[in-house]
């Protein structure tokens, strides 16, 4: 295939319409960068990691740039919901349950009072009064990260699309990229046309290392399935908005390994969100093929950590949704330039908690795509950390 008008070399093509690349082409946008967005599905899709109702945002992270880069997302989200005049945010405050010694428990606790972020220390007896349907267990406290609340991740996403149109950008969804050849012009071969840009930003999600093949890299990323699921209460509204029911993050709660995470009841009336941490692991165009191996059983770890914290909900979970994560070794996101190719930048490894730092996340790679310098300290997403991990055929 020919490439599209010699005029339409863009200034960036970004692959990939999750939060991460649609941000990252909003950004370029503003900037009067002439970009293209490029998505396998006809959007919107449920097949990534960016869909759903709601994601859970706060400043509570056992590391501190995490902290730091939160207090720069709250405005960016605030600028969204003005610009595209839409509620994206709701303030419910994170509950943080764990095991009074655990590691990371207590330096997410440090990190919230070093940073001055509102937050709250609560005895077992101040639990039982102000959330009655949380039971801890002796030895286990609890605090609140009073800045947490809801995205509404559906709309978020669909708000920050059409920003990046209205500022100027394209879209085409429908539109699987094939083909990657680096160069001082990137060209890019999609299933129905080829195209030409200074410069190319992947955020592929659970393909990343897919589209990599072709650029002779292979990153350490793991892809997981998750399952959403969502739980009736006993008594209607006893977990929800109107009894002010926070979001919830168990750290290693009733032996699990993973952490259990819950939201408040949202969209579906009456049932209330609680997941597991982690899954199996999956290719993603096979995401709903059985596994053949029975491996991991989420579900009766969930039920049996519901009995004994949350006995206000049924143990059977009323509602199965999936979604992926894409795991680092380290849980730390991948935000770099490709080691060989200088105009290509990979944003990924978003480890299951990478919605509430899009804004930022997008900011970061819109400027290296503009061969700026992020004023972010870089060192934890720099891909040469697994020096010994990734494979390179260059
Ligand atoms: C169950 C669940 C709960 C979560 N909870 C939270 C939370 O509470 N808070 C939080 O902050 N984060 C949370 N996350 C994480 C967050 O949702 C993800 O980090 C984020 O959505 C990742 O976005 P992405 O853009 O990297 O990936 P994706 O959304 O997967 O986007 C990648 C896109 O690239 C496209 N693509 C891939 N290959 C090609 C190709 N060859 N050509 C064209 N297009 C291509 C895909 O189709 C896809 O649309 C959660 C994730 C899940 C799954
Ligand atoms: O990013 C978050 O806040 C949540 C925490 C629990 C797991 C899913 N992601």
């Amino acid at each position: 295939m020919a490439a599209q008008s010699g005029s339409s070399v863009f200034d960036c093509i970004v692959i990939g319409a999750g939060i991460q690349g649609s941000f990252t082409a909003y950004h370029l946008s503003k900037h009067m960068r002439r970009t293209l967005l490029l998505e396998q599905f006809l959007l919107p899709h449920s097949r990534g990691s960016s869909h759903g109702q709601t994601r859970i945002t706060r400043k509570a992270y056992p590391q501190d740039f995490y902290t730091k880069m939160m207090a720069d997302c709250y405005p960016l989200w605030a600028e969204l919901e003005k610009e595209s005049s839409t509620t994206l945010y709701r303030q419910t405050g994170l509950l943080l349950l764990g095991p009074e010694e655990n590691p990371e428990f207590c330096s997410t606790w440090r990190s919230l009072v070093q940073n001055q972020v509102p937050c709250q220390y609560l005895t077992a007896q101040e639990i039982q009064k102000r959330f009655p349907g949380v039971c801890l267990q002796p030895g286990e406290a609890a605090f609140i990260d009073h800045t947490a609340g809801v995205l509404y991740a559906d709309k978020a996403l669909r708000a920050v699309q059409d920003l990046f149109c209205r500022f100027g950008g394209t879209i085409h969804d429908g539109e699987k990229v094939i083909d990657i050849k680096p160069g001082s012009v990137v060209i890019v071969t999609t299933t129905s046309g080829v195209y030409q840009a200074k410069s190319l930003v992947i955020t592929a999600g659970p393909w990343t290392n897919k589209l990599m093949a072709s650029l002779g890299l292979q990153l350490p990323l793991q892809t997981l399935k998750i399952k959403v699921c969502y739980w009736k209460e006993k008594v209607p509204g006893s977990y929800g908005v109107p009894q002010n029911f926070p979001c919830f993050l168990g750290f290693h709660l009733n032996r699990a390994q993973h952490h259990i995470y819950g939201l408040p009841s949202n969209e579906y009336p009456g049932l209330i969100k609680v997941c597991y941490h982690h899954g199996k692991e999956v290719d993603p165009d096979e995401r709903d093929r059985e596994a053949k191996t029975p491996g991991l059983q989420e579900i009766p770890i969930l039920s049996d950590f519901i009995s004994n914290y949350l006995p206000g909900l049924e143990a059977e979970p009323a509602v199965i949704e999936h979604c992926m994560y894409t795991n680092t070794p380290d849980e730390n996101f991948i935000l770099d330039r490709h080691p060989s190719f200088q105009n290509i930048i990979v944003g990924a490894g978003f480890s299951g908690h990478g919605f509430k730092l899009s804004p930022v996340v997008g900011k970061i790679l819109c400027q290296l795509s503009m061969g700026q310098t992020p004023d972010c300290d870089m060192q934890p997403f720099r891909i040469r950390r697994f020096q010994n991990q990734f494979k390179s055929a260059l």
